[in-house]
């Protein structure tokens, strides 16, 4: 599938009713109702929304999946097989706040990448620096550092976020300069470095609204948005999807 992917992450917000209800409306509008175009929910809320989705072709996404893959003794946790098991495609992994409230790091990370895809999810790791990370000028090391995980992954499909942390629920976007020095140097990397995947994607994330998405999305080698705050609000997804869609 050539294009963009749209992938909304909801964090901690919305109950059953205001989750559905979002499903809802983008279900029913064929701007967002496309294969491209994913909302990653709630762990609570998977299964309902999960059987909301069936025979659709909006994706369902998890926010995270466990390190651990056996079925057992780990309380609190939730494996990728259960995550497919309720009709999860993506999951996000290392997201900079689950790094940063968590503590997560690469050896428990690259347990994840790995068990997401043997269970069949699309892991979709995410990588940025800091504000103090990008003024000490050492923001390459530090995404490099991150993406050393995909050097030893098992082979199989996964998508690659650029999130630059200082741009995360701050308005405060990367300029399409950044972006595009970071996504070429993400790809390089890959190329030379990683296991090969199906394809290698790399989404841009950070204040992603209707206002700038479609010039994000042009941006060379952006491949689609992670988009926070403005994903919770129908109208304001619709206008990035509606961005991605034009550039298919
Ligand atoms: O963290 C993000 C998506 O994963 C970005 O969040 P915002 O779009 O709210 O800045």
């Amino acid at each position: 599938m050539a294009g963009k992917l749209i992938i909304g992450n909801w964090k901690m917000n919305t109950r059953a009713q205001s989750a559905q209800s979002l499903v809802a409306a983008l279900l029913a509008d064929p701007v967002c109702n496309q294969p491209w175009v994913g909302v990653a929910a709630p762990a609570v809320y998977l299964a309902a929304l999960g059987a909301q989705l069936a025979g659709q072709a909006l994706q369902l996404s998890a926010q995270d999946v466990s390190s651990f893959s056996a079925d057992g003794a780990f309380t609190g946790e939730v494996s990728a097989a259960m995550l497919r098991d309720v009709g999860c495609r993506y999951a996000l992994v290392g997201h900079s706040e689950r790094r940063q409230y968590f503590g997560e790091a690469n050896p428990a990370l690259l347990s994840k990448m790995n068990n997401a895809m043997a269970a069949g999810l699309v892991p979709v790791l995410c990588v940025g620096e800091t504000l103090a990370e990008r003024e000490s000028g050492q923001y390459l090391e530090v995404i490099f550092s991150q993406l050393a995980i995909l050097a030893e992954v098992s082979a199989g499909e996964y998508v690659i976020a650029y999130e630059p942390v200082w741009a995360i629920g701050t308005g405060k976007v990367a300029s399409l300069e950044q972006i595009a020095e970071i996504h070429t140097a993400i790809k390089t990397w890959c190329l030379q470095n990683a296991k090969p995947s199906a394809n290698i994607r790399v989404l841009y994330g950070g204040s992603v609204k209707a206002e700038n998405a479609e010039s994000i999305l042009k941006t060379e080698n952006v491949d689609g948005a992670l988009v926070g705050g403005a994903s919770l609000d129908a109208g304001s997804f619709r206008m990035i999807c509606q961005a991605a869609g034009k550039l298919i």
